[in-house]
């Protein structure tokens, strides 16, 4: 029987362990799509104890003790952070099969040094142990990005944000690079109540009214264009339903118009509307050599109640079963037959659509770069390993997994990027099993040099960021 997440934790033949070893391990981190606060890296605060940093704001958590029958108090209430935390070590037992185990027990080993398992007998020891580190100057924010060799940080952030956090870090001659991440979710959920709400923060900032929707489009690529005057070089977009039907600016405005009276909008204008934007901002992000990423299927919010009283991204979220090919094709198309298609990365919440897009990334590819269209890591409620597994399977057949550019946290935890590791072993698994299976040669250089571009160098390529002056070559 195997040792519990030994050295050689998913590794389950030679070849595989060669490969995560000798070549995946020391890779570096380029973490290009996560919700970290950048305010945080800023101040490089100091968590008070492993709640904080564990259970403060990480929905995937939340969402496994509310189905352990936890009351919402003692996970999103004002119960004590001992209490919550003894709760959580409570039910990890119990989260066999759920990729918190084993996240939680590589970030108990990586950061910690602490290889014990994690339950209601040694919650105490392990409270006592994670706190009296988080409490030196090791554990602050920058030390742990430090502590586990990011260069790379992507935050997610709205065109209206100042980006003054980014734009004071900067300053600072850090070994790792915060970067701003485009996200105009806002502008363009049209259907949305708080749209209206955004219009005008977005006006505020601009400083001008917006009052149609020419005036929102400039307004977008002005604030687009002081992003990338702070670094940002990619966007992202989440497209629960991907809608899309061609239009014209005049129609698109007429819509606009009737948003803003309120009025209800039929499916087909929101086609047109999401699409025309979409297009225009993507046709905006390949003048400027950014990348957009899509994430399609989620059905989100399900619970009006809570989301009422703790807001989104809290954990009442699910996968959504619309298809998303037909629309999806047309809006790449629309930007890609004047040639102003982007770098683009796909994810999918249905792995059923794994496969739609696997083969969707083929019919936009070249431009004179190795998988400008790329499908996203296993992401959200596919990030556990047969996820992944399916991910990097569907991949491998349908698209070009030498060319991938590897994993990404999307957490809100500054303790999540062990979740990198579990990536790293789970593709050399994959690779190892095809040498160890004599379906692919033993060329275990070669593969090592495949793995340490999908771990980090593919990256480095893909994304126009510059990171030259914090490699220590
Ligand atoms: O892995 C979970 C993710 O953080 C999830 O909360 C985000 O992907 C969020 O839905 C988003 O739209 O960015």
């Amino acid at each position: 029987m195997k040792q519990f997440m030994d050295q050689d934790f998913l590794l389950k033949n030679d070849a595989a362990k060669t490969l995560y070893h000798d070549y995946a391990k020391e890779m570096p981190i380029y973490d290009f799509h996560n919700h970290l606060s950048a305010k945080a890296i800023l101040d490089d605060i100091q968590f008070k104890n492993i709640t904080q940093v564990w259970l403060g704001g990480d929905h995937y958590k939340w969402r496994a003790l509310r189905t352990n029958g936890i009351n919402e108090q003692d996970i999103t209430g004002d119960t004590s952070d001992y209490e919550k935390f003894l709760l959580w070590a409570k039910i990890m037992p119990y989260l066999i099969g759920n990729p918190l185990y084993h996240w939680t027990h590589l970030e108990l080993q990586r950061y910690f040094d602490i290889y014990d398992q994690l339950n209601e007998d040694t919650a105490e020891m392990i409270w006592n142990k994670c706190n009296e580190k988080l409490q030196t100057k090791e554990f602050t924010v920058r030390n742990l990005i430090k502590m586990m060799n990011i260069k790379v940080l992507c935050t997610t952030d709205d065109p209206v944000d100042n980006l003054e956090n980014h734009i004071e870090i900067a300053k600072e001659n850090l070994d790792f690079k915060v970067l701003p991440t485009f996200r105009p979710d806002k502008a363009i959920h049209i259907e949305k109540p708080d749209f209206h709400k955004y219009i005008k923060s977005l006006s505020e900032v601009v400083g001008y009214e917006i009052n149609d929707y020419q005036l929102l489009e400039k307004a977008l690529l002005e604030r687009l264009e002081f992003f990338h005057k702070n670094g940002t070089r990619v966007s992202d977009h989440a497209l629960d339903e991907v809608l899309y039907a061609p239009a014209t600016g005049k129609e698109v405005n007429d819509i606009f118009q009737k948003a803003l009276r309120d009025e209800e909008l039929s499916l087909i204008e929101l086609k047109k509307y999401k699409g025309y934007l979409v297009t225009q901002l993507g046709k905006a992000y390949a003048k400027r050599g950014w990348v957009m990423q899509i994430h399609i299927g989620a059905l989100r919010n399900n619970s009006s109640r809570m989301f009422k009283e703790l807001g989104p991204d809290t954990g009442f979220d699910s996968i959504n079963d619309e298809v998303c090919a037909k629309d999806l094709s047309k809006l790449l198309d629309n930007m890609d037959k004047t040639n102003e298609l982007p770098k683009t990365i796909l994810y999918c919440l249905n792995p059923r659509d794994n496969e739609v897009l696997t083969t969707m990334l083929g019919n936009f590819q070249g431009g004179g770069i190795a998988g400008k269209i790329q499908f996203g890591s296993g992401w959200w409620f596919n990030d556990q390993k047969d996820g992944m597994e399916r991910q990097l399977e569907a991949l491998a057949q349908l698209g070009l997994l030498s060319r991938f550019v590897g994993m990404l946290t999307d957490s809100r935890s500054f303790l999540s990027f062990p979740r990198h590791e579990y990536f790293r072993r789970i593709l050399c698994n994959k690779f190892g099993k095809y040498v160890e299976d004599g379906e692919y040669p033993n060329n275990i250089q070669f593969l090592g040099k495949v793995v340490q571009d999908i771990c980090f160098n593919n990256a480095v390529n893909y994304f126009d960021i510059q990171i030259s002056s914090i490699m220590n070559e």
